[in-house]
């Protein structure tokens, strides 16, 4: 079942009520560099005054076992018992992280997502997948934990920086290609003009609870949810720890849908027109990404690891007409460094 769920500006004061009940013994607050500076302020009012600070540094590269580790220490010396709340404010990095250490101290005390970036407010936020990477492989680390509440409250991305929003956004036009083409078809012909996210936010949420609800710990349905994310997953853990060539989660994830559909029109899933217009969107909305082409195949390599496999088989997420994806299809290495090198010469 997914967890309370609650929006706009009812959220924080919601989140204030819940953490002043008697079964809470201490409110720990999770932030990472930039959202102790930008986000704390405006959570601050909503916390009971003895609440206790544990600060991560911010970046992919930190949501890592060895950060977990420091949390734990912090909990532990604060005397965090069970009846102890996390409340994880940030982006997908802080609330993917937050998650797997509330799951796992004391072996799981109560956390609460407030989630203060545009991909964490309508996806990693959402629906209980907790993790930290390891070896550079995505979330590799990690356990399904849904948390005990999600406080999203768009006022937070009037500090974020536009890179990240279009990050964030790459999440939002998956939603799009599984399970709405109306709407596609509606962002495509206008671009990506977005006024007010709060209805598009509500609605991206909207989908993916419907899904992960049908199927929380991804035994079937939920894989539809992976779109874009073999190759993209792929392509992120490539450049993952090579500095200056790392890219944003959703960067990512907006080549791996130009792939992945290429890969959909080779299995005649998706027409070429329709791919057409995928690719027409996402390249209006994001740079290419530089990769030379003698590194496909190790890129390629990575999905290997990728969760939806099964044994040596590459099980992607394709898509059967805009609006409509199927799990479970599978491809190989050669396909995939193939999609790479399609995307490369675009
Ligand atoms: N669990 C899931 O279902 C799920 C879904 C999608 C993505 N993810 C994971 O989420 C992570 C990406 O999340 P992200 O894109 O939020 O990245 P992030 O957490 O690294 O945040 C991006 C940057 O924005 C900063 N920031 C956060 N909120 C801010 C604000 N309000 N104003 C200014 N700066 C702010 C952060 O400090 C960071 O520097 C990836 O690790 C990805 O794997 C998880
Ligand atoms: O919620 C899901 O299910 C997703 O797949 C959402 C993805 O956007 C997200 O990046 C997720 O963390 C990927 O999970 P993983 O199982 O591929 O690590
Ligand atoms: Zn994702």
């Amino acid at each position: 079942m997914n967890a309370p769920l609650s929006f706009g500006s009812d959220a924080l004061p919601t989140l204030a009520a819940l953490l002043r009940q008697p079964a809470v013994s201490r409110v720990l607050v999770l932030t990472d560099s930039n959202t102790a500076r930008l986000c704390y302020p405006l959570l601050q009012p909503h916390l009971p005054d003895d609440h206790k600070l544990i600060e991560i540094p911010a970046g992919e590269e930190h949501k890592t076992l060895s950060t977990c580790e420091n949390v734990w220490n912090c909990l532990t010396e604060y005397r965090t018992d069970r009846f102890g709340v996390l409340v994880n404010l940030g982006g997908g990095v802080v609330t993917d992280l937050g998650g797997l250490c509330a799951a796992l101290y004391k072996r799981g005390i109560r956390c609460m997502q407030v989630p203060t970036t545009l991909l964490a407010q309508v996806d990693a936020s959402v629906g209980g997948k907790t993790g930290v990477d390891f070896q550079n492989f995505k979330n590799q680390l990690g356990v399904f934990q849904e948390p005990a509440g999600v406080f999203i409250d768009p006022v937070f991305l009037q500090t974020l920086d536009p890179r990240q929003l279009k990050s964030g956004y790459a999440e939002i036009v998956k939603h799009w290609l599984i399970a709405d083409a109306a709407a596609f078809e509606e962002q495509r012909r206008q671009g990506m003009f977005v006024e007010d996210w709060t209805p598009i936010i509500r609605e991206s949420v909207a989908t993916k609870q419907r899904i992960v609800e049908a199927d929380p710990l991804e035994s079937g349905l939920r894989k539809i949810l992976n779109f874009g994310h073999t190759v993209g997953h792929a392509l992120e853990s490539f450049l993952l720890g090579q500095p200056g060539r790392e890219v944003l989660h959703g960067e990512a994830i907006a080549a791996g849908i130009v792939c992945e559909s290429w890969l959909a029109v080779q299995k005649g899933l998706l027409s070429p027109e329709e791919l057409d217009k995928i690719e027409t969107f996402i390249f209006s909305v994001y740079e290419k990404i530089h990769f030379v082409t003698f590194e496909t195949d190790a890129i390629a390599e990575l999905a290997l690891q990728d969760k939806k496999n099964v044994g040596a088989t590459i099980n992607c997420t394709l898509l059967q007409g805009i609006g409509h994806a199927v799990y479970d299809q599978p491809v190989t290495l050669a396909e995939l460094a193939e999609s790479l090198r399609y995307y490369h010469r675009l």
